[in-house]
């Protein structure tokens, strides 16, 4: 095995909240590494990342993107994500395949909550991460502020190894607390390095403390160092680094930079720092489940991205451990099938180069892979492995669509299906009353966005329903119900006795199947039938035709005969048996209750509040947020659409918001009338 490969190889994912300045961040280091010589701009809608139509008109990130740089020798693979919630998936796939992160903080706004769960998600998949406190020039910005919001909201450890140097307009460059030198950057435009200099004197005391603070927490990760540290010696710069490379890995600590990304301020020791702290592939293999990553093994990659245009698709995978060649008959153990792979690229945004090859420790893009999907693993058929899962999130809002003409009709069901393989957020299902398509989603902004690439990619032409909540059911008690089965028509019979308990789980349970029948009242073979039933008839609920969760159903007892009775009848009597019990268990409809944050200006707080009350909103807390105030809320979903219309109005275009899934509550009766009216 290549060792110094790996060594010199990152793969690393820059997430965020909204607006952070991950996109901006991005473009800078491919500026600094030298992959671009021009300085791309969101807000000119001229970026190498953001290169997808919808995304340069709207100035944000909708899909991530991959490119790779090289930085003093070490390749660094980037992926840049969008903070938007609506396109959360794509944070939770991209860093499910990379090895660490660059969380990128705005210095004025400082842990928001896309950060928070985003930063859940890298803990999830036990990713190493750097912090970046980006925006030091805007006004308002605090470095401090936002190193205490990290340790309160994330309840983390920050391991602060720079000081900014001056604020707001004034910000120029940072102390770093390893080297204690000044890095200045004079320039906001130029790729001019930093000059280095002495530590200014007004900062050298809080350097000092600072630096004494890093240094006891890294001589933590080493014996020997922190024996000698008790008596006095120091450890050297590169003990350092070593120490907080091996902190960071073990999640002992986070390392906090600084920095102005747009100004071109503290983009190069972003750089430093993520080759010196963050790991290499297979690192933390064995930590953290993976496969060693040994390019001589056998093949283990996981497909994590499925991105159609003119030319076809592509599957982006993530190598684990093997190699794969153009060519190659691969196994896909998801779907026990075997794919042939046509051409590798390497990915450079919206750019690929061609490779004959890719090894263990690469993210490549495949073409020709016919039925690989998001989560599935390519590997070896002599020697399977199956990686874990991409899990997406189940949607919240519904809208009904309809083609406009036939043309559309004939086309609507292949671009509907290229749509949902890129975005396993998004769900298709037709609705047998209304005969309509129903897409399903995260939030009204990718639904919005999969709409416009339906006509603009796709060349369908559909006309839109309002967007619904999509509710859910549950049941508020225990019921238990016999039900026979029984047919008798010409051919052979059909006969199944099934007694069927059902009862409320606590919410987010989903739903669990027992069986308590023992001595062959129900024959074993039959139980995944009786199982099958619930699990259908549980798509469509007995309130208002949603989907039931948070329910155990037990198979208490039941009766078959010799001859007439079939895993098709136990399906059919059970599915009976739970719309019988589910209507005896106080069917409930249950409405998704988001977690709103809303940033405002102070005088307009009051008038942000009454709004959210009108909505049957329950605040939770204020806060203050650089000059501004942060609103917590919980807002039923029904309650928000159209909600920046009137936040607009009522700040005057100031005050701005965020949400996303909290729980889902039981609905007043009010809207439960409503909805099954409707
Ligand atoms: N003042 C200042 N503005 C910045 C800085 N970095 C980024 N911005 C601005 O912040 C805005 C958002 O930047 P992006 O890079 O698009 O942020 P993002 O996190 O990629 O946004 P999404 O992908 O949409 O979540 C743009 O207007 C940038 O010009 C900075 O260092 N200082």
């Amino acid at each position: 095995m290549n060792t110094t490969r790996f060594r010199n190889l990152r793969n690393i994912g820059v997430i965020a909240h909204v607006d952070a300045g991950k996109t901006t961040t991005t473009e800078r280091i491919l500026f600094h590494t030298g992959e671009t010589h021009r300085i791309g701009n969101v807000d000119d809608g001229n970026t190498r990342m953001d290169y997808d139509e919808q995304e340069k008109k709207r100035g944000i990130t909708i899909k991530s993107a991959a490119t790779t740089v090289f930085w003093k020798g070490t390749q660094v693979n980037v992926i840049d994500t969008p903070g938007h919630i609506d396109f959360n998936i794509e944070v939770n796939r991209s860093l499910r395949v990379l090895d660490g992160a660059v969380v990128v903080f705005d210095a004025v706004a400082g842990v928001e909550p896309q950060t928070e769960t985003n930063w859940r998600l890298a803990d999830k998949y036990r990713v190493p991460r750097v912090a970046f406190i980006n925006k030091m020039d805007r006004v308002g910005s605090d470095f401090h502020r936002v190193v205490s919001m990290m340790t309160d909201r994330l309840g983390v450890v920050p391991l602060v190894t720079q000081l900014p140097i001056g604020a707001e307009s004034d910000f120029r460059g940072v102390v770093d607390l390893l080297t204690m030198r000044s890095l200045v950057w004079l320039d906001d435009e130029a790729k001019q390095p930093a000059v280095v200099g002495d530590v200014p004197a007004d900062l050298l005391d809080a350097a000092r403390s600072h630096r004494a603070r890093l240094v006891e927490l890294a001589v933590e990760q080493d014996e020997s160092l922190l024996e000698a540290f008790v008596h006095g010696r120091e450890p050297t710069v590169d003990q350092l680094r070593e120490c907080i490379r091996r902190g960071t890995l073990a999640g002992a600590f986070v390392p906090v930079l600084a920095g102005a990304a747009y100004r071109n301020k503290g983009v190069e020791p972003l750089l430093d720092a993520v080759v010196s702290y963050l790991p290499s592939p297979g690192e933390l293999a064995s930590q953290i489940g993976q496969p060693e990553a040994d390019a001589d093994g056998t093949l283990a990659a996981l497909a994590f991205k499925v991105t159609s245009d003119d030319h076809g698709s592509m599957v982006f995978i993530r190598v684990y451990r093997g190699r794969l060649r153009q060519g190659d008959s691969v196994f896909n153990a998801s779907t026990g099938k075997r794919e042939r792979v046509g051409r590798l690229y390497e990915i450079h945004a919206a750019d690929r180069v061609e490779r004959h090859e890719v090894v263990a420790g690469d993210i490549a893009g495949i073409v020709g892979l016919k039925d690989t999907l998001t989560g599935h693993t390519l590997t070896d058929q002599a020697h399977p492995v199956i990686l874990e899962e991409i899990s997406a999130p189940d949607p919240v809002i519904d809208v009904a669509i309809e083609p406009k003409t036939q043309g559309d009709q004939q086309n609507l069901g292949k671009a509907l299906q290229t749509l949902t393989r890129e975005d396993p957020s998004l769900r298709v299902r037709h609705d047998a009353d209304s005969g309509q398509t129903i897409l399903s989603g995260m939030g009204e902004l990718q639904l919005e966005v999969t709409l416009e690439s339906l006509r603009s990619k796709h060349a369908v032409e559909v006309t839109v329903g309002r967007p619904q909540v999509a509710y859910r059911e549950t049941i508020g008690r225990a019921s238990e119900v016999r039900h026979v089965h029984k047919k008798q028509s010409g051919g052979p019979g059909q006969f199944a006795e099934v007694v069927l308990r059902i009862e409320p789980l606590p919410r987010g349970e989903g739903f669990r199947f027992d069986n308590e029948v023992v001595g062959g009242a129900v024959p074993r073979e039959f139980i995944p039938a009786v199982e099958a039933g619930v699990r259908r008839a549980a798509q469509t609920g007995v309130v208002a035709g949603f989907p039931v969760v948070d329910f155990k159903a037990t198979l208490v007892d039941g009766g078959f005969h010799e001859r007439d009775s079939s895993s098709l009848a136990f399906e059919l009597a059970s599915a009976a048996t739970f719309r019988e019990a589910a209507a005896l268990a106080l069917p409930q409809l249950l409405e998704p209750v988001m977690a709103v944050e809303v940033i405002t200006p102070a005088e307009y707080l009051g008038d942000c509040i009454g709004d959210l009350n009108r909505r049957r909103g329950h605040v939770r807390g204020q806060h203050p947020r650089g000059n501004a105030t942060a609103i917590e809320a919980h807002v039923p979903l029904k309650e928000m659409f159209g909600y920046i219309g009137s936040l607009r109005a009522l700040s005057s275009g100031r005050a701005s918001y965020s949400m996303q899934l909290d729980h889902y509550a039981v609905a007043p009766a009010g809207v439960v009338a409503e909805v099954v009216a409707a």
